[in-house]
């Protein structure tokens, strides 16, 4: 896999080395390269945003670096890259889109600031390449780094090789393969732990004990904490009126 990330913060993803991520680098399992948006400005002052039209607070970046940028990575690539853009705004970033991204040989990451990138740039790139704008979760962030840190751990740990045990890709939280339900506990050394102990099934050998225990455990979880998982979970507002029934 491919991806090309570009960043007015580049010292961002210096991280991305320490890691997994930076072992399946070595690997040629992936690589990814920084651009500074900043080498598309051409201004003293490298300018990147502007005043929004229309008034409001903040500022907005500016079409023509991105538009540069994009230019510049596709006039290198054999085929279009998917744009992959980071936004509160965006589809959910959920396990299976890690999956549908790491099939994908290309990704171009885009990293906004600010209060977001100028419209026309999305629109512009969408007739060029696929695009896909995508929210980690309900909160804001200064800007799309930190989600493509962790958009990227999330993909490219799913390529092959990339895991030593790829087993371990099956049973986690939101893992396809596991329906989706949330992660059971799990227990190691010692056996008991400031007057805490193992649960016994654990230690029975059972395997089949030991499989109905931690799908219970995840069952309940998801349950407790993310009942919108559980399929046939009518809104909440049916949930109360069936509790007033
Ligand atoms: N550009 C930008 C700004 C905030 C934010 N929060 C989550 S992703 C994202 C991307």
């Amino acid at each position: 896999m491919q991806a090309d990330i570009v960043t007015i913060f580049p010292d961002y993803f210096a991280p991305l080395d320490l890691s997994l991520i930076g072992k399946a680098r070595a690997a040629g399992l992936v690589d990814w390269r920084v651009h500074d948006l900043r080498a598309w400005t051409h201004d003293r002052h490298r300018t990147v945003d502007d005043t929004p039209y229309g008034g409001g607070a903040g500022m907005v970046m500016k079409p023509e670096p991105w538009g540069e940028a994009f230019d510049a990575v596709l006039g290198r690539a054999d085929a279009p890259p998917t744009l992959v853009v980071p936004t509160p705004s965006g589809e959910p970033f959920r396990q299976a889109t890690a999956h549908e991204f790491a099939a994908l040989p290309h990704l171009l990451f885009a990293c906004g600031r600010y209060e977001g990138i100028d419209a026309r740039v999305v629109e512009h790139a969408r007739t060029r390449m696929p695009v896909r704008e995508v929210s980690l979760g309900d909160y804001v962030l200064n800007g799309g780094e930190v989600a493509v840190l962790a958009i990227l751990e999330a993909v490219v740990r799913l390529l092959p090789g990339v895991v030593g045990n790829p087993a371990s890709l099956v049973e986690e939280s939101h893992s396809v393969a596991g329906a989706g339900w949330l992660e059971y506990p799990v227990y190691t050394k010692p056996l008991s732990w400031r007057g805490l102990d193992v649960p016994p099934v654990l230690l029975s050998g059972h395997h089949g004990q030991v499989a109905a225990w931690r799908a219970e455990q995840s069952l309940e979880r998801t349950r407790a904490r993310r009942p919108d998982l559980l399929p046939d979970t009518p809104p909440a507002a049916e949930i109360g009126d069936a509790e007033l029934a």
